[in-house]
């Protein structure tokens, strides 16, 4: 594993003061952050999010998915909370990137859903590599977490380096026109709870 340790410093947000750690994989070149709101190395389960690049949704306001209202909402919990951690991991388009994603929106434009145009372009439907998250937990002293997600994936990830996922919290939210063919397809061909 090549992911390193950074610096840290402070993020104030609409939210709150958040502390930001940054994280560097020498091997793909990719920097990820990871933000935490108050004291996350007492040993004590804390409230997590694991959310993956999203451009378009996180930063362009886009409604073909769900990942800007899932970004905003998991921060706004963790600060109802004052504590918690969010690792954002720059695996954008479920590993393809960002290019790929915008050939896989034009392939679901003229009718294949998210997973049919994955493969289309030669991809499996889900490219994504937790295994980054064992260096972050390590180095933040996190143990413990109560989980912001629909995905089982993303607990068995966890629970495969050695973070034990005491809890599960659904993060529904962000439900449109526009998105509701791609969430039935997350829910009936990648196993997403809703
Ligand atoms: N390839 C591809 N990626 C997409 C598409 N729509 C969104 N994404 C990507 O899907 C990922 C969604 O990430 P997350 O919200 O962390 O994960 P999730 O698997 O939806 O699980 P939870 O939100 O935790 O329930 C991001 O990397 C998006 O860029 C799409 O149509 N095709």
């Amino acid at each position: 594993m090549s992911v390193k340790f950074v610096e840290s410093s402070q993020l104030p947000t609409p939210w709150g003061v958040f502390d930001i750690h940054g994280f560097e994989d020498a091997e793909s070149g990719k920097e990820h952050v990871v933000l935490t709101l108050g004291d996350v190395s007492d040993g004590q389960p804390v409230l997590a999010r694991v959310h993956s690049e999203c451009l378009t949704g996180d930063a362009l306001f886009s409604m073909r998915c769900d990942c800007g209202a899932q970004l905003q909402a998991a921060l706004e919990k963790i600060a109802e909370e004052g504590r918690g951690v969010l690792f954002y991991l720059r695996q954008e388009g479920r590993g393809i990137g960002l290019m790929n994603k915008i050939r896989a929106y034009k392939l679901q434009d003229e009718g294949a859903d998210t997973v049919e145009a994955n493969e289309k372009l030669g991809f499996g439907a889900d490219m994504r590599d937790y295994s980054l998250l064992k260096v972050m937990c390590e180095h933040l002293n996190i143990g413990k977490v109560r989980l912001m997600t629909n995905n089982p994936r993303k607990v068995k990830a966890l629970t495969d380096q050695g973070v034990d996922v005491v809890e599960r919290l659904p993060l529904q939210t962000g439900q449109n026109p526009h998105n509701a063919k791609y969430l039935a397809t997350k829910s009936g061909k990648l196993g997403h709870l809703f």
